[in-house]
């Protein structure tokens, strides 16, 4: 977005990019983290911009204050949607994360598909609209996120909203074949297409929506450009694009460099001297493959007992929809898996696999990413990866090995420079583990090399500047 555009930008979110906590009796706000926020909070800044989401705290929070206070501190506004304890079951835990989520990811054996949940649905992407619509001036530009607002286009145009209207969606679109089995299909689609353009993450996501909406909306013609293809009826032309997302490539590797994060890296360096470290790093969540990474590293250790002693996986989950049950047994099933693994080859000095529960901050993430000689990153399928683009980022020396599934979006881009993995495929996998371990110091250097020019050239900045100026 260039600076002579004075058109205000708002986003639009299922959460607020904000963490409200009380310490000391105090209730403070702060900006959350993670690269959405790191995208597109200076372009709020500088557009005097407003986002809109759920505050996503407790109902005791001094709300009004906390956020009046933030735009002061931060340079652009908070739109608050605030949510009942029955909207986050049936609207957010129900229809957006045991519906829409694993549909998306092509796990159709986990959906649910319950007409309540779908209501709920329904009714809170109608509130997030009256709230945008309330809040908008006629120029601006509303930009919304992701898969729990799909409907929100259509309510801001009976709204009579004439806005440009964008929406990109973060996760994967799925192929018509399961896309079809959802029985509010046509709702989504035709909610989708209500928007002026309508961004996904790779080019077979945008394949994937094309082909669903010319096969279930009759008399719509699409026309291929370069960039976008331009679906269109009697009435409406509508542009669906991709655009990789990615991250802050110069944060995360001005800090990989420094003083904090080396020091902490030679720390866990000497914590697992003479042996190489394989990480994993991930949300707790069943589309990230987890199980089958620990497996496929077990595998390992039966084919390659050249590997025992030598190489241990560091595993670290960050907590994630801990009220979804498909999410309460995963953590299950990890605790029982790797102590079935590490009881069968851990020796003395030497335990096969670490697994660590919990968030880490961006020093010790960091320090994490430049001390691993490997990261295994296996999603069974993902919309981009975030992960994988930031171990790569602070490598920089150049000696990581990316071993990535080839369902994570972020093959598409980082495929040349990875050690590309079927992840059901545990042999595969296995002998990719065996390869890494064994890669010379030049290809490493060579391949690492490629991946992070790639990453810098196509970071999160030309990412919201790519997407706002198509619209
Ligand atoms: N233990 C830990 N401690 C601290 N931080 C941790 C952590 N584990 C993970 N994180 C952080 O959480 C973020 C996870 O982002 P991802 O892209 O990997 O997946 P996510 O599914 O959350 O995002 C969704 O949105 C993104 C952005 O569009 C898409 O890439 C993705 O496919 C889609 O599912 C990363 O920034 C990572 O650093
Ligand atoms: O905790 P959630 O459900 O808001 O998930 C956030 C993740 O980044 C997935 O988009």
């Amino acid at each position: 977005m260039s600076n002579k555009d004075s058109r205000r930008l708002i986003a639009v979110s299922n959460r607020l990019p904000i963490v409200v906590k009380e310490e000391d009796g105090r209730w403070q706000l702060a900006a959350g983290a993670g690269g959405l926020v790191t995208a597109l909070s200076p372009v709020l800044k500088r557009h005097r911009g407003m986002w809109i989401g759920w505050p996503g705290c407790d109902e005791a929070a001094p709300l009004e204050e906390l956020v009046a206070r933030f735009a002061e501190q931060e340079g652009y506004r908070l739109g608050t949607v605030p949510l009942s304890q029955e909207e986050v079951e049936d609207y957010y835990e129900g229809f957006s994360n045991m519906t829409l989520w694993p549909l998306f990811h092509d796990l159709l054996g986990l959906c649910q598909f319950n007409a309540q949940h779908w209501r709920a649905y329904v009714e809170v992407n109608r509130r997030f609209a009256e709230v945008t619509a309330k809040k908008i001036a006629r120029e601006d530009l509303v930009w919304v996120q992701d898969y729990q607002l799909m409907l929100m286009g259509g309510r801001l145009r009976e709204l009579g909203v004439k806005n440009p209207l964008a929406f990109f969606l973060h996760i994967p679109f799925p192929s018509l074949d399961l896309f079809r089995r959802l029985p509010w299909k046509m709702e989504i689609l035709r909610g989708l297409l209500e928007f002026d353009l309508v961004g996904f993450q790779t080019l077979r996501d945008r394949r994937n929506f094309v082909a669903c909406a010319r096969e279930l909306i009759p008399g719509l013609r699409a026309e291929v450009h370069r960039r976008t293809t331009v679906l269109r009826d009697e009435e409406r032309a509508v542009r669906v694009g991709h655009f990789p997302i990615s991250i802050d490539f110069g944060e995360f590797n001005n800090q990989a460099r420094g003083r904090e994060v080396a020091d902490a890296a030679w720390y866990l360096h000497e914590k697992f001297a003479n042996r190489q470290l394989l990480l994993g790093v991930d949300r707790l969540d069943y589309t990230k493959g987890i199980p089958e990474r620990l497996l496929a590293f077990e595998r390992a250790l039966e084919l390659y007992p050249e590997l025992h002693g030598k190489l241990s996986l560091l595993q670290i989950v960050v907590p994630s929809r801990t009220q979804v049950p498909e999410y309460q047994s995963l953590k299950e099933q990890l605790d029982q898996l790797a102590g079935r693994i590490n009881g069968r080859f851990g020796e003395p000095g030497w335990i096969p696999i670490h697994y660590m529960f919990r968030s880490l901050d961006r020093v010790q993430l960091l320090a994490h990413y430049r001390a691993a000689e490997i990261a295994l990153i296996t999603p069974l399928r993902d919309g981009m990866n975030l992960v994988a683009k930031e171990y790569c980022a602070a490598s920089v020396d150049n000696n990581g090995v990316l071993i990535l599934s080839e369902f994570a979006g972020a093959a598409e881009e980082l495929g040349k420079g990875a050690l590309l993995v079927n992840p059901y495929d545990l042999d595969g996998t296995a002998e990719a583990i065996r390869r890494a371990y064994t890669m010379e110091q030049g290809e490493r250097q060579r391949r690492m090399r490629m991946l992070r020019a790639s990453i810098q050239r196509n970071n999160v900045h030309r990412w919201v500047d790519y997407f706002v100026n198509s619209l």
